[in-house]
């Protein structure tokens, strides 16, 4: 049975849901701020759920020997190594939208509370003062509301502002113009949102790009008495600038619910004038966090109970519907893959995978994955589908997919072609009713040979007596062939022979098969598949 860790708080339905879907899970909602404990247990799981606090660095990962999934109950994932974890093969899935209406109202309050000072009236009511004309607020109707970042979040402050008859710009690289118009709000550049906008509110994830998008020289583009919000990411605005902002009078206002450093236990936005701080609570309701938690369990325990993936950050989705019938496709992928990664020794260039009928709609990305992973194999042993994209990347291998309608007689096939600087290799496959894969083409020629645990695969010339002599070799040896496949190019030319064979062929009889001088090569294989 597999097993999780929670090391965060998360709401019990998590947990509920963990056992109910055959999981055992340990709620340890304080270990995430023990790093030291955490290093120590980590390595007993194969699941970790976490909040914000739980920090997944590269050391975690490197002693979390049995990982397979990390799913963050929230959306930022700046608090997990994603490549480190890409490179173990782990993956890391968020829950995109269960916080999101719930962020996007911290936001809108944030700016009530700004706009008309409440928190630091409340007080100064509290402690018995009267001060009716210390707070001079501002209206919000009719003023301009600029939303950097209008993806989930961005997208529901900017509706919100629009039902309040704010006038609404947004900036982000990848809104479309179909998109403002259908939320009623005018798309623009940073620089003109920066000019314009009364009130500033951040929706972008931390990212190079968007790092310090506000600092002094964005304030100084501002209007006066502009206020601004950040219900995103620390990181997003310099603070150090903002202070400058606040203490000339430029920036009128700020709501702060996320720091550089957090906790923030000490800062010196605190006690500033007009400044509104929250402890990262953009996400604190009872309907969100009841969201996060019961999305991030079913989530984790699809994968771990079922193999499907929703919502991770470094794979391609599988649902829970198609992992069934993708399964036998993905080991097929993964065993073409594995053919050619076994039999090339030069350093390849590119990689194409065709889909082909019935397998061009399949997800393909889970497809191409499987087959990378595959190939990669024989060089990495413990590289997978999260891997081995990352693996491909990084060793400049130009990767391509094609997609074609059916173009033979089979309802679907997958091809590989792989290049190295000496040669081009191809091998292609499908899968029968019997949901096991079978290699289908190799170097062009048409075979039909199921995949076993241990084969042997040999290029012969295709002479009368050629099977005898492969099979008393064999039988010399007590090698027992369970299959024998063969194809060839033409009558009297180059064919190819697969053996399916009992046990592993021993390397030492190899020498004796291509010592025949009608064989060219013998390459045992080896397949990751069940034995039929
Ligand atoms: N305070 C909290 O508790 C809390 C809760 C939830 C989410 N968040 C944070 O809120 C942020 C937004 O979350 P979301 O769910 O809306 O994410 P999202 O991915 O749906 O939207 C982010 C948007 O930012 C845009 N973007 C990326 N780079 C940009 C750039 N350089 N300039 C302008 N726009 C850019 C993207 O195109 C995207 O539309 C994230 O940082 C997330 O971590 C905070
Ligand atoms: O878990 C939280 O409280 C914060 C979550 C929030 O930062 C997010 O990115 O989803």
């Amino acid at each position: 049975m597999p097993r999780v860790l929670v090391s965060d708080k998360l709401s019990p339905t998590a947990v509920q849901i963990f056992k109910d879907r055959g999981v055992e899970v340990d709620y340890l909602p304080d270990l995430g701020k023990d790093k030291e404990k955490l290093l120590e247990v980590i390595g007993q799981y194969d699941g970790l759920a976490i909040r914000s606090a739980t920090k997944v660095t590269e050391k975690l990962i490197a002693a979390a020997t049995n990982l397979k999934v990390v799913g963050r109950a929230g959306i930022g994932v700046d608090n997990v190594d994603i490549p480190a974890a890409s490179r173990r093969g782990i993956i890391v899935m968020n829950t995109p939208f269960g916080n999101s209406i719930t962020t996007a109202e911290h936001a809108v309050a944030m700016m009530f509370a700004v706009a008309r000072q409440i928190p630091e009236a409340n007080a100064s009511t509290h402690a018995g003062k009267w001060e009716k004309n210390r707070f001079m607020g501002v209206e919000i109707t009719g003023k301009t509301l600029g939303v950097i970042g209008c993806g989930n979040i961005g997208s529901i402050v900017a509706q919100r502002g629009v039902g309040l008859k704010m006038h609404v710009v947004a900036f982000d690289p990848f809104l479309s113009d179909d998109r403002a118009i259908e939320l009623g709000i005018e798309k623009v550049e940073l620089e003109e949102l920066f000019a314009r906008a009364d009130f500033i509110t951040l929706h972008t994830p931390l990212t190079d790009k968007t790092r310090n998008i506000i600092n002094k020289d964005a304030i100084t583009k501002m209007k006066k008495g502009v206020r601004i919000i950040n219900c995103a990411r620390g990181g997003l605005i310099v603070e150090a600038d903002l202070i400058e902002g606040l203490k000339s009078g430029k920036v009128a206002g700020a709501g702060i619910d996320v720091f550089e450093v957090e906790p923030a236990t000490e800062s010196p936005l605190f006690n500033m004038e007009n400044v509104v701080c929250t402890p990262h609570l953009g996400a604190s309701t009872d309907e969100a966090q009841e969201n996060v938690a019961l999305q991030v369990a079913e989530q984790m325990s699809d994968y771990l109970v079922k193999g499907a993936v929703t919502n991770a950050i470094n794979m391609p989705s599988i649902s829970a519907e198609e992992a069934p019938r993708l399964k036998p496709f993905v080991k097929l992928a993964e065993v073409l893959g594995a053919f050619v990664g076994q039999v090339t020794e030069e350093p390849i260039k590119e990689v194409e995978v065709l889909f082909d009928g019935a397998t061009a709609g399949m997800n393909t990305r889970a497809l191409i994955s499987a087959t990378l992973a595959g190939l990669i194999r024989p060089q990495v042993a413990d590289v997978n589908m999260v891997s081995a994209p990352i693996m491909v990347k990084e060793r400049g291998i130009v990767l391509s997919e094609v997609k074609r309608d059916k173009s033979g007689v089979f309802d679907g096939y997958i091809k590989l072609t792989v290049k190295t600087d000496k040669r081009v290799r191809s091998i292609a496959g499908t899968v029968f009713s019997d949901h096991k894969p079978r290699f289908i083409q190799i170097k062009g020629i048409n075979m039909d040979a199921e995949v076993g645990r241990h084969m042997l695969y040999m290029a012969n010339k295709d002479v009368p007596g050629i099977i005898g002599v492969i099979g008393s070799i064999c039988a010399k040896h007590g090698i027992n062939i369970a299959n024998f496949s063969l194809g060839r190019d033409n009558a009297g030319g180059n064919a190819i022979a697969m053996l399916y064979l009992d046990e592993a062929f021993p390397e030492e009889v190899r020498a004796e098969l291509e010592g025949h001088e009608f064989i060219g090569s013998a390459k045992p294989l080896q397949f990751d598949v069940e034995e039929v």
